[in-house]
């Protein structure tokens, strides 16, 4: 006969109550607040102490929040955590944000947060002052959503050697994207949906130009490598200048366009960037739609790992606030803490020029003899070199042929081609140099577009 399943003690009356203060009433912090109000047995019997909402701080006490007693509203933020054992930080941004953490730490109180701009600037500060205090900072909410990639990285993987994180962790960047493929729609028109559907930022513009997916990969790059990595040391780029165009030239070369977050060990250090991508159609990043995210670690033991789930959206998020909601609150009740930040290894980070990478270049050349050559020798001058090269020939439509040579609308145009140049892997700096020589070529129209090719 096998013995009876244990279970965790249900709290009885005796213990008291852990108070929670939740900073923060939007998209995410509405689902935690209807959570910890609809299912205060379960997070008890869990914790081992019930979970008590004590306050949700918000702006403007006067407008009603679905699902939370008008009673629990406050504007003075600061009284709130005063009163609290446990602090949800959900409202974004830096100030108020960092001064309610340090003084919920300050307080001894355990901080739950899912604020990654906030992290990635200003984490050092927040990690020193809490392991100095003895509390939990949590923060599994701050990167790819209900994935939970934050934990594995920093505990899970703690006694391997990881050399490389790659995904995709803004959803709003990967729906936009995807509607912009499957459905030809307008940059500005999907992300006002994104907007709608909660996935983007108070100010999407943190989505669009890269700024969210860069904080999360310094998260995740400074968890990875044991060394400081803030935002401001991640390369760049966002999807802003992705046109339909690419999109359906990637589509035409096998592809798909993806914003990517590249965290990788070198032997030099370290190199992080952001920047838009293409991978090939049969990769699995390739198939991550919408809002959804996906990110590959690769370890000298475990090997390859992949995570994949919501990256956004307030119930997803939610669910991992609560999942470090019910573990501070153990540490807290245990009188112990979670992992202690570890940077040890204080590893240089690279200048965005050092990564290696491969290229697609898209042309647009006068079509006559030895263009191709010239092409292929500014790619050799360069050390780049070419992998795979395809023509296309387009005649400029006839109006366009009249007003580049003022001729009459029946002159035949001078034939011009689409090139489209991918290259091997080369180091970013020799390639942003090929780019420019190509610009300068005589027989080089325009550079149609640039981008990165990942995942082969
Ligand atoms: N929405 C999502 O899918 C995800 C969001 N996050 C992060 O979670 C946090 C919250 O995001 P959302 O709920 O989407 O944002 P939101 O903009 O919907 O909610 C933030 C709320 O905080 C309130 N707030 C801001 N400053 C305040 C202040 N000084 N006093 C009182 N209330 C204040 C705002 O009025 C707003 O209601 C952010 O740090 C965000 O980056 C993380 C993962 C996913
Ligand atoms: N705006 C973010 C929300 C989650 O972090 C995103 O779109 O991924
Ligand atoms: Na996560």
């Amino acid at each position: 006969m096998s013995a009876p399943a244990a279970s965790a003690p249900v709290p009885s009356d005796a213990v008291r109550p852990l108070r929670v203060a939740l900073l923060g009433c939007g998209v995410v912090g509405t689902e935690v607040a209807r959570v910890l109000l609809d299912h205060p047995d379960d997070l008890a019997a869990r914790t081992g102490a019930p979970l008590e909402l004590v306050g949700v701080a918000v702006r403007d006490v006067t407008r009603p929040r679905a699902g939370v007693p008008a009673e629990l509203l406050t504007d003075d933020a600061e009284s709130l955590v005063d009163r609290a054992d446990l602090v949800v930080e959900l409202m974004g941004g830096i100030e108020p944000a960092r001064s309610l953490i340090l003084r919920a730490i300050a307080n001894g109180a355990g901080v739950v947060t899912a604020n990654k701009a906030l992290l990635a600037e200003q984490g050092p500060l927040l990690f020193e002052a809490a392991d100095a205090a003895g509390v939990d900072i949590a923060f599994e909410a701050a990167v790819a959503g209900a994935i939970p990639i934050v934990r594995p990285v920093r505990e899970s993987l703690a006694g391997d050697h990881v050399t490389r994180v790659l995904g995709i962790v803004n959803g709003t960047t990967n729906y936009v994207l995807d509607e912009m493929a499957t459905k030809g729609l307008d940059l500005d028109d999907v992300v006002r949906q994104a907007q709608e559907l909660g996935y983007a930022e108070a100010d999407p513009t943190a989505d669009v130009d890269g700024f969210d997916a860069a904080a999360k990969a310094a998260i995740l790059a400074s968890l990875a490598f044991h060394t400081r990595v803030s935002l401001d040391q991640v390369a760049r780029e966002g999807i802003r200048s992705v046109t339909a165009d690419d999109v359906e030239w990637a589509r035409r070369t096998g592809h798909v366009v993806k914003l990517l977050a590249i965290a990788e060990r070198t032997a030099e250090g370290v190199s992080v960037r952001v920047h838009p991508a293409l991978v090939p159609a049969e990769h699995p990043l390739a198939a991550v739609r919408g809002a959804f995210n996906a990110v590959f670690v690769e370890a000298a033991a475990a090997g390859p790992l992949m995570f994949y789930g919501q990256g956004a959206g307030g119930r997803p998020t939610a669910s991992a606030v609560l999942g470090d909601l019910v573990s501070v609150a153990r540490d807290r009740l245990t009188g112990g803490k979670g992992s202690y930040e570890s940077a040890y290894a204080s590893l240089p980070v690279l200048p965005a020029d050092a990564a290696v990478t491969r290229y697609q270049v898209r042309l647009r050349v006068d079509d006559h003899t030895g263009v191709l050559a010239q092409v292929a020798g500014v790619l050799a001058d360069h050390g780049v070199s070419i992998d795979t090269v395809r023509q296309t020939v387009a005649h400029p439509p006839a109006h366009v042929a009249e007003a580049v040579h003022g001729a009459g609308p029946e002159t035949t145009a001078e034939p011009v081609a689409d090139l489209v140049l991918t290259t091997h892997a080369a180091r970013e700096a020799s390639l942003a140099a090929t780019v420019a020589a190509l610009a300068g070529l005589e027989p080089v129209q325009r550079i149609t577009s640039v981008l990165r090719v990942e995942g082969v």
